[in-house]
């Protein structure tokens, strides 16, 4: 059985499907389906009429690049070694490149953009179907990619995958990172949201708070009110964010799947970019969204019948009938009204299906024959969608929407106050210059305004130092890449693809095998893949299993000498180079993680080594004003206290990402061991991510514990400094008060003499005019 899985070429059928097995020719074939058969002789060629999406450089623009068709494609699953106990037989299968034939019916057969067999690894599904996508959107053109097919047809084996099989949305991730680390001439700023679709009601999978949000309108198109998004720094920053939403996601076992998805979820990363530098006043910024969505399986009433179950289900197959009339009705041409409203799923997804952008669809199916009737219903959906025409063209917005040009506006202008208080600062005289023409009069001067000409300039320290933090904080949000900007974006050799590595933790969230295999671990060797299950390795798959087995570091060491993205490197050679990145913070593990090559444009933290060390001038591969070097030599050390502060706060969150995934690592660890009781191994690796969480967690403490006594440093430092000033201002009121005194004084020694002559003066006249004496007082 298990030999029939791969896919075929059969007699009569070319492997760009240009020529198909008449429909006529078949015997069982009820007018209906000779009519669907018919289509794929209507569209006859349709590798050629979906060429544009899958030339060398994978950017494929049609000739006329404001119209393109949804790119479609199926995706087989292989049977899982559940089925193939249970005998079942190979209902549909891959015909070529293009072609989906069923077995029974061979007259009736669909042809899509590309048809993936068992054996097509998803990096592969992803160079055809996704990357097109990807690099559009990270130059300003939405994109869409969603997974659609019934219940265990592995639409979450292609949208996230598992350790050794990285799905669509870690190699988008890592993707969108390369081409920022290739696109020197433009600096990008990534924000990500990750929300799910449960039972109608949509959460925010990245704030667990989030939950039953709007959906609102304006003039740009749908959005969820009150959603969160972050701002990502690294492929290891956004698979974190990534594994922590998981946590939130709804998934429950059916008879199908062991662990279904019972929500749609809605994974949107926003980028915008503008030309680096100078050059990027005044001009327009890119700005697209890409959204990838793993929908949850269509389901028979077969798969569940009670319950919660039942009830998830209902409501999946509505929104996805919703989904399907919505697809109809946008390829009729005649429809008046598009049902978009009737479902949470395709008002959100309104924008992607009518609006401007690339889409891609990639449709999973099971050759098995007990799903035979839901595949087809998989297949017509496919084949409506292929005739969805969309626009796919950039999207340029103008300054205040931009996040990215706020930040560089604000650090522009935070620039500018800082020279201008640096000028203030400097033309204060050196004090010993002064009193040189009229010593007495400016001594005086000098005496009166000394204290306070101390705590200004202090204050003006202190406020150097806060812009400069500021700066520093804004700076490092912003992505750009470490190459020259000579260099081009795209590959010298055409053709050549961008190959994905992952570092060790960064895929720690996903299963470390398939799921089925988990089910029928008995039968299986998790290590050995079963025949006909293999997806075929490729070259970064092999060098991934290096990686585990000689870690980061090492891995790093070979990226480097691959000549990759090198820019960390310092003079002193390799070993330093990585030492220095790879020591310092208290979270190594963390920081090891933005090693990898295209980090070196993205830590903002690398350059920031650990507390106490010397803040770089480099961050995220541009150069910061010169006396963020210097901080330290500031007076103002309590500000530094805040930045340090800003730093553990950084480390706090990535270790709690990092906490959230082993947490998930070990939650599938025991859903594994519950069914696999006896496999050691599992234990083993359960106490080893225990291990690691009380270590993160002992981090955590401790990083918190810093951060307490920073700020209560920051806080006596502020506090002796607002005493220094009390005391300033006393001694000045001091000063003034004894002034006040002399004079006084001396007006009374004034009055007293005065009185002291017109009491002998009065006393005279008197006594010669006999007049009353008077004192005035
Ligand atoms: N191309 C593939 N190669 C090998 N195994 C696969 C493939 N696709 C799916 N599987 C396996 O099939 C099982 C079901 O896949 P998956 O959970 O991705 O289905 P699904 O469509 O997301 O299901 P649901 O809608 O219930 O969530 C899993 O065990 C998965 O590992």
């Amino acid at each position: 059985m298990a030999s029939r899985q791969g896919s075929r070429q059969r007699k009569g059928s070319s492997a760009g499907g240009k020529t198909v097995n008449s429909p006529s020719s078949s015997t069982t074939s009820s007018s209906r389906q000779v009519m669907e058969a018919a289509s794929v002789d209507e569209q006859s060629s349709p590798a050629s009429s979906s060429a544009q999406y899958f030339c060398a450089d994978g950017l494929g623009l049609d000739a006329d690049p404001c119209k393109e068709n949804v790119s479609v494609t199926v995706r087989f699953r292989p049977l899982s070694p559940r089925e193939i106990r249970q005998g079942e037989e190979i209902a549909w299968y891959a015909d070529g490149e293009t072609i989906v034939r069923s077995e029974q019916n061979t007259s009736l057969a669909y042809a899509y953009d590309r048809v993936f067999g068992p054996t097509t690894t998803t990096r592969h599904v992803y160079d055809i179907a996704a990357q097109h996508v990807v690099s559009g959107a990270m130059e300003g053109i939405n994109g869409t990619i969603f997974a659609y097919g019934v219940t265990s047809s592995g639409k979450t084996h292609t949208m996230h995958g598992d350790q050794r099989s990285p799905g669509i949305i870690p190699l988008a991730v890592k993707d969108a990172f390369s081409i920022i680390q290739e696109t020197p001439s433009r600096e990008f700023l990534l924000r990500l949201s990750y929300i799910e679709i449960y039972n109608e009601v949509v959460n925010d999978l990245l704030n667990p708070a989030g939950q039953n949000l709007r959906i609102r309108e304006d003039l740009q198109g749908t959005f969820v009110e009150g959603i969160k998004e972050e701002v990502v720094l690294s492929p290891a920053h956004a698979l974190s964010l990534i594994a922590a939403g998981e946590e939130h996601r709804h998934v429950g076992s059916t008879n199908f799947n062991l662990q279904s998805s019972r929500s749609h979820t809605i994974f949107t990363l926003t980028i915008e970019s503008s030309p680096c530098g100078e050059s990027s006043e005044g001009g327009a910024v890119n700005f697209s969204q890409l959204n990838l969505i793993d929908l949850a399986g269509s389901e028979s009433s077969r798969v569940e019948t009670t319950g919660v179950r039942r009830k998830e289900g209902s409501y999946i197959n509505k929104s996805l009938l919703t989904l399907g009339t919505v697809i109809s009705k946008l390829t009729d041409g005649k429809a008046t009204h598009i049902p978009y409203r009737d479902s949470k799923l395709t008002r959100l997804l309104q924008s992607s299906l009518s609006g401007q952008g690339r889409v891609s669809l990639i449709c999973t199916v099971t050759p098995s024959s007990s799903n035979l009737e839901e595949t087809h219903n998989t297949l017509k959906f496919a084949h409506r969608a292929k005739h969805i025409e969309i626009q796919a063209s950039q999207n340029k917005i103008i300054d205040e929407k931009s996040l990215i040009k706020k930040y560089q506006n604000e650090i522009r202008s935070l620039k500018e106050e800082l020279e201008q208080l640096k000028r203030g600062i400097v033309s204060y005289p050196p004090l010993k210059d002064i009193g040189e023409n009229d010593i007495v009069l400016l001594k005086q001067k000098l005496e009166d305004g000394h204290v306070k000409l101390q705590s200004r300039l202090e204050q003006e320290e202190e406020a150097k130092a806060a812009l400069l933090g500021r700066i520093q904080r804004l700076t490092k949000l912003i992505l750009v890449s470490t190459k020259t900007a000579q260099s081009s974006r795209f590959s010298p050799r055409p053709g050549l693809r961008r190959r994905h590595s992952f570092g060790e933790e960064e895929l720690a969230y996903l299963p470390y095998k398939r799921r089925d295999m988990l089910l029928d671990d008995e039968n299986c060797d998790p290590y050995v893949p079963v025949e006909g299950y293999s997806e075929a390795t490729d070259d970064s798959s092999k060098e991934d299993k290096k990686n585990k087995k000689h870690g980061l570091l090492n891995w790093f060491k070979s990226r480097k000498r691959d000549g990759g993205m090198t820019t960390l490197t310092s003079s002193d050679g390799e070993k330093s180079s990585v030492t220095k990145s790879l020591t310092t913070p208290s979270t190594p593990q963390a920081y090891g993680e933005y090693v990898p090559a295209e980090a070196g444009m993205l830590n903002p933290l690398m350059a920031q080594n650990g507390p106490g060390d010397h803040i770089s001038d480099v961050v995220n591969g541009r150069e910061l004003p010169s006396d963020s070097i210097s901080l330290e030599e500031t007076p103002m050390t309590s500000v530094k206290s805040i930045d340090h502060v800003e730093l553990l706060r950084e480390q706090l969150k990535i270790l709690s990402g990092e906490v959230a995934l082993h947490s998930s690592v070990l939650k599938r660890l025991s859903d594994e061991a519950v069914h696999n009781p006896k496999k050691e191994h599992i234990q083993l690796e359960m106490r080893k991510v225990n291990e690691e969480i009380k270590a993160k967690s002992q981090q955590i403490a401790s990083i918190e514990k810093q951060m307490a006594d920073s700020i209560l440093s920051t806080q006596g430092k502020i506090d002796k400094l607002e005493n220094s000033l009390s005391y300033a201002d006393l001694v000045e009121q001091l000063n003034e008060k004894s002034f006040e005194l002399e004079v006084i004084q001396a007006l009374v020694n004034v009055f007293s003499h005065r009185c002291y002559v017109e009491h002998f003066l009065l006393e005279d006249v008197a006594y010669n005019s006999e007049l009353p004496i008077y004192m005035s007082g």
